[in-house]
C-alpha cells in the first residue's frame, strides 16, 4: 500500500522584495502560513540493485520527469541516504499550477515525507532543509508548516508562534484561483523592470525588505533558534515561543484600542494576527502584477469586503506569492461564505473558483499530513 500523504500549500502574510543578486535570486522577507487546501501525493517504494524514480499525475500540465520537484527531491534523498529503490509517485493535483500556492514545492516535501516513510528512513533535519532549498525556495517552509519566517531568498525558515485570532490558531480562508497562470521568474523581472527603469519608477525607492524585516523582528523576536522535536518532522523553532510574541509598546497600545482592552500580553497572544495586519504588511508582488492582471487587483477588493460593513470585512486580503491566487482572513466561517458569494457573483472577465479553508497550525500540519 502506498504511503498518502496530504500536500498542503501556503499562503504569504507579507512579502518583501530585494535588490536582484548576482545568483539570479531576489533578497525576500515573507511570513508564510499553511492553508488545509491540498493536493496529495502517493509514494510506493522499495529497495532495488537500481534506481528508478517513476511519477504520473492526474494532471497532464504536471512535468513527469526530471523537472519536477518530486523527481529531484527525491533524487537527492536517496543520494544523502545512499539507498538505490524503485520509487513510484502519483500526484494528485488539486491546486492550481503557477498559482502562488507553493503547490510543486509542497508536493516535494510531501515525496520526502512518503520516501521516508516507505523505506522506514529518516534523514537528519539539518540535510532535509538543505536538500529542499536546492530544490526551490518555497520547499523548506513546508518541512517546518504553521507559521513560518522566510529570509535570504526565501529557504531561510524559521518557525514562528502560530498567528491567532480570538484565541483560535486556525482561522477561516477564502481561497479565490483565477485561472491564470502567473510566472514567478517573470514576476520577479516585472518588479526589477518597474525598479529600475526610470519611466516607470514614479516613486521613491523604498526599501521595503529592510522595512518588512523590521516588523516581523519586531512581533516575533530575534531570538535564538534550537532544534526540536515536532511530529514526523524535526523542526527548527524559536525558543521563545510559549506565550511567543514580542511586540512593541505602541504596537500593544494600538492592538488593546482596537479591542477596547488595555491588556496586552493576552491580546497579542490571542491576536497576533490583527498585532500583524495593523503593522500595514503588504505584498510588494501586487505592485506588478495587478497592472498585467487587474482582474486580480478587483478579487482582492471583493474579498477584502465593503468599508461600509467593518465588521465582516476580511482581517486581511492578499495576492499570495507571485499568484495568481488571491486570499481573505476572517473573523467568522459566515464572513467568509459571504466573501465567497461576493467573489463567486462577480464578473472578472475569467473563471475564478473559490474555496472555503482555514489556516494550518504546526501542530494539525504534521498530525494530518499522512492519509490514513
Ligand atoms: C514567490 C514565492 O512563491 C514566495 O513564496 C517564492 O519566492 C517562489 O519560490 P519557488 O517557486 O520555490 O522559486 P524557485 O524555484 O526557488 O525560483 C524560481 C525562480 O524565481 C526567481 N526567484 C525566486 C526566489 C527568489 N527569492 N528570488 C528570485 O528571483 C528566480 O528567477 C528563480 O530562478
Ligand atoms: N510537482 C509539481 N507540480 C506542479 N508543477 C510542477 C511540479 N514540478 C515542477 N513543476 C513546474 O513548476 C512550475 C510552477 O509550479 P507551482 O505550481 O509550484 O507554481 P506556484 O504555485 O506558482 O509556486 P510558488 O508559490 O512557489 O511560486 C510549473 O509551471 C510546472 O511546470
Amino acid at each position: 500500500m502506498a504511503t498518502r500523504v496530504r500536500s498542503y500549500s501556503k499562503i504569504n502574510l507579507g512579502l518583501a522584495i530585494g535588490a536582484p543578486r548576482p545568483d539570479g535570486f531576489h533578497g525576500l522577507s515573507t511570513l508564510y502560513q499553511t492553508v488545509a487546501l491540498h493536493d496529495e501525493v502517493s509514494v510506493t517504494a522499495r529497495r532495488a540493485g537500481a534506481t528508478r524514480i517513476l511519477i504520473q499525475s492526474n494532471d497532464s500540465r504536471v512535468p513527469t520527469d526530471g523537472r519536477n520537484t518530486v523527481c529531484k527531491m527525491l533524487t537527492r534523498a536517496l543520494a544523502e541516504l545512499r539507498v538505490m529503490a524503485e520509487v513510484e509517485v502519483y500526484i494528485q493535483k488539486n491546486l492550481p499550477i503557477q498559482g502562488g500556492m507553493g503547490a510543486g514545492s509542497a508536493n516535494a516535501a510531501a515525496a520526502l515525507i512518503g520516501l521516508e516513510k516507505e523505506l522506514g528512513l529518516a534523514l537528519d533535519e539539518a540535510v532535509r532543509l538543505r536538500i529542499a532549498a536546492e530544490v526551490g525556495s518555497d520547499v523548506p517552509l513546508f518541512l517546518i508548516g504553521g507559521a513560518v519566517l522566510g529570509s535570504n531568498r526565501g529557504e531561510v525558515v524559521r518557525a514562528v508562534p502560530e498567528l491567532t485570532l480570538a484565541g483560535e490558531d486556525s482561522i477561516h480562508c477564502v481561497m479565490a484561483i483565477p485561472k491564470v497562470g502567473v510566472s514567478t521568474p517573470q514576476a520577479f523581472r516585472d518588479w526589477d523592470a518597474r525598479y529600475t527603469d526610470p519611466d516607470l519608477h514614479n516613486s521613491p525607492v523604498r526599501d521595503t525588505l529592510g522595512e518588512l524585516s523590521r516588523v516581523f523582528a519586531s512581533i516575533f523576536g530575534g531570538t535564538e533558534m534550537e532544534i526540536v522535536e515536532s511530529g514526523a518532522s524535526g523542526i527548527f523553532a524559536d525558543s521563545s515561543s510559549g506565550n511567543g510574541l514580542n511586540v512593541s509598546p505602541e504596537q500593544s497600545q494600538g492592538l488593546g484600542q482596537f479591542q477596547g482592552k488595555s491588556e496586552t500580553s493576552v491580546d497579542l497572544a490571542e491576536n497576533s494576527l490583527l498585532a500583524l495586519v495593523r503593522t500595514g504588511i503588504e505584498n510588494d508582488f501586487e505592485q506588478v502584477v495587478f497592472l498585467q492582471y487587474p482582474s486580480l487587483h478587483a478579487i482582492k477588493r471583493q474579498l477584502m469586503g465593503s468599508d461600509s460593513d467593518v465588521e465582516s470585512k476580511a482581517i486581511y486580503a492578499a495576492l499570495s506569492g507571485s499568484g495568481s491566487a488571491l486570499f481573505g482572513l476572517y473573523r467568522s466561517e459566515a464572513d467568509a461564505e459571504a466573501a465567497q458569494q461576493r467573489v463567486q457573483s462577480a464578473d472578472f472577465g475569467c473563471k475564478v473558483q473559490v474555496f472555503l479553508t482555514k489556516t494550518l497550525p504546526r501542530e494539525s500540519y504534521w498530525r494530518d499530513m499522512i492519509a490514513e
